[in-house]
């Protein structure tokens, strides 16, 4: 443990002056979690004995994949001459999906440290943090990590960061998260750069709620930044968008475990428990005033997060439909962003219709829901809204292919992101054709340093959802970094393209596309069911449809045996094996009108790749 933090203890009241409120914005792995891990240990909050790696990433999967999902807070104290300060250290998630747990943490601080790999240098969630940083007024403290690293090449890239944020490349702090250079000089220079919060002690109450998180043991716990006034335990307070009334059962801070305290003052950082059992009533966003003396006007609050992506959750096992509905409830409790409603799918039986904010939160929260909770489940192909306009001006929202409205279709329109791809030069030209093939309108093209370049594009965030990402990260071995946000909406020549086996539509199947790409849709999908779905008594056809009118067919050869014909003569028990084996086969098998279609086909195509290449 470092000398300071022995010296350090928890400060007296809590003047705001000895306080700093800060986090960590950085690319994906580029070593936030580490570096917070250090930080923890180096002000004494985590003894080394009680240390293990990534201690503020909570849920499982956060730690098996090593990414950071929902934001936590903590509080660590840092002593400078006499002065003790408490230094709250708010952790953000990397990835472009949960981008809107970056601003809310941003919105809770005076500053960031702008955390760079020094063997990599800038990337795009780097560039995409760094301008919401600057969008909320926050003192930026520019940090090279892992400096331990043979490859680090800190000189070149203090460079990069000088010239991207202005000022001199030997202010750009050297840190390892890893051995814990650097760090205490970082510690340092949070007090003294970023500065103190400001508030009125005096005012009527106002705390900005930014993350509230399900505990099953305690309930919803609410994390509040103090804005003005203060709060005690046992005080009455109301949520000031939904007037909701509560008790505060315990308010405290968490360091990082939760410590009671007996109030929460101007520019502190805490947890309020109220006893509440769903998130949804102590929304994100909202301010917490007292009822003694409320506040009028409510701070300005985040926007909602809104569902970009869709897609169906079928459990395997039909009779698990209830255990599902229970199971995504309880993910509600936890994740306000995680939409659902009840569908049904001829294919696939009953299922829900989820929205998520891109596709990796679907991928958390799919493995979320088969590791939790047991279920196995199929996913549909994701989809994002389409806003259809018909000819009779009727519009219609569309987040399911099956949705599509029947008749004259007068426009489409499918929403459009901005897209920011970082990578070395040498990649550009791959990069250009993947993107054109997708549908993208370069924006603009910059250097960043020697050898990295920045591609804008406006791109159909249809065309990235399926798997654009994979694709770039094979196209460039790896080092191209992605980063988009929601640019509107636009028209385009999109048509749904249905599947039939036998004349049966197949509603799982259906797809949403670029009128280009409805063929290479119809072809991929006829073929690959024709490999999938087995011989029948009778003759199969497959067909890809627009409308009325077939674009692309391959049909499946009746039968021509019965599985009985080669068990000649009287060996009575192999008869009934086969037929006991092939009634087991039956149980899994999906009627399609009177096509049996193995549960099995439904999986393996709906989890191809778009292009053509199965995933491993
Ligand atoms: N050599 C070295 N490796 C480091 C250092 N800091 C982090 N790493 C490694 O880099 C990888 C990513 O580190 P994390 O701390 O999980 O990265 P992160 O930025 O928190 O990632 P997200 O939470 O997903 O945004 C891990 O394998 C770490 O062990 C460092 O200073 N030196």
């Amino acid at each position: 443990m470092s000398p300071k933090a022995l010296r350090a203890q928890e400060p007296s009241a809590t003047d705001p002056a000895f306080i700093r409120n800060f986090c960590i914005i950085a690319h994906i792995d580029h070593g936030k979690s580490t570096l917070a891990d250090r930080m923890l240990q180096m002000t004494g909050v985590v003894s080394d004995r009680d240390m293990r790696a990534q201690y503020l990433d909570r849920m499982d999967i956060e730690r098996e994949r090593g990414i950071t999902i929902k934001s936590q807070a903590v509080r660590m104290p840092w002593s400078q001459g006499a002065d003790t300060f408490a230094l709250n250290m708010i952790d953000t998630p990397g990835h472009v999906d949960f981008s809107y747990e970056v601003s809310r943490s941003l919105a809770a601080c005076e500053g960031a440290i702008l955390l760079v790999d020094a063997a990599q240098g800038i990337e795009a969630q780097t560039l995409a943090n760094l301008y919401l940083a600057l969008e909320n007024d926050l003192e930026i403290i520019p940090v090279l990590n892992k400096i331990d690293l043979p490859a680090a090449d800190p000189d070149k890239y203090a460079a990069e960061l000088a010239s991207l944020i202005g000022g001199d490349p030997a202010d750009v702090l050297r840190v390892s998260g890893k051995t814990g250079m650097g760090v205490e000089d970082l510690l340092d220079r949070v007090v003294e750069r970023i500065p103190a919060p400001k508030g009125d002690a005096n005012a009527p109450t106002r705390a900005m709620i930014f993350d509230s998180v399900y505990d099953s043991y305690r309930g919803v716990v609410t994390y509040v930044r103090m804005i003005d006034g203060s709060l005690s335990p046992r005080e009455r307070i109301q949520m000031m968008s939904t007037r909701s009334t509560h008790e505060l059962l315990e308010i405290g801070v968490s360091s990082p475990e939760p410590i009671p305290s007996k109030g929460l003052g101007v520019g502190e950082v805490g947890y309020l428990i109220t006893g509440v059992k769903d998130v949804r009533l102590s929304k994100v966003g909202d301010t917490v005033t007292t009822l003694k003396s409320p506040a009028t006007d409510a701070l300005p609050g985040y926007t909602d997060p809104k569902p970009m992506v869709f897609s169906g959750l079928y459990p395997i096992d039909g009779g698990d439909y209830p255990d599902l509905r229970e199971a995504l409830d309880k993910l509600k409790l936890s994740d306000a962003s995680l939409n659902y409603e009840p569908e049904t799918s001829v294919a696939l039986g009953f299922g829900f219709r989820c929205g998520f904010l891109g596709l990796l939160h679907l991928e958390i929260i799919t493995e979320r829901l088969e590791r939790e909770f047991g279920l196995d489940l199929i996913t549909t192909a994701p989809s994002v809204i389409y806003e259809v306009r018909t000819e009779d001006k009727k519009t219609v929202t569309v987040t399911n292919p099956s949705e599509f409205p029947t008749g004259k279709i007068q426009a489409v329109s499918e929403p459009v992101v901005r897209a920011a791809i970082l990578a070395p030069k040498d990649y550009v030209g791959t990069i250009m054709e993947l993107c054109q093939s997708r549908r993208g309108t370069l924006l603009g093209m910059e250097y960043l340093g020697e050898d990295r370049v920045e591609l804008r594009y406006s791109m159909p965030l249809g065309e990235i959802v399926f798997d654009f990402f994979d694709h770039l990260k094979s196209r460039t071995q790896g080092y191209a970094s992605l980063d988009y946000e929601p640019m509107g909406e636009q028209e385009a020549d999109l048509v749904k393209v249905d599947i039939l086996l036998q004349g049966e539509q197949v509603d799982a199947f259906s797809a949403i596309v670029h009128r280009e790409k409805a063929y290479a849709y119809g072809v991929l999908m006829t073929e690959r069911l024709k490999k999938l779905i087995p011989r029948q008594q009778f003759e199969v056809p497959i067909q890809a449809a627009i409308g009325a009118r077939i674009i692309a067919r391959e049909s499946i050869r009746a039968m021509r045996k019965d599985v009985l014909a080669k068990c000649y003569g009287g060996d009575i028990t192999r008869k009934r094996k086969l037929l006991e084996k092939q009634k087991e086969g039956k149980k899994r098998m999906k009627m399609v009108g009177k096509v049996e279609v193995p549960q099995e086909a439904f999986i393996a195509a709906l989890s191809g790749d778009t292009e053509g290449k199965e995933k491993k």
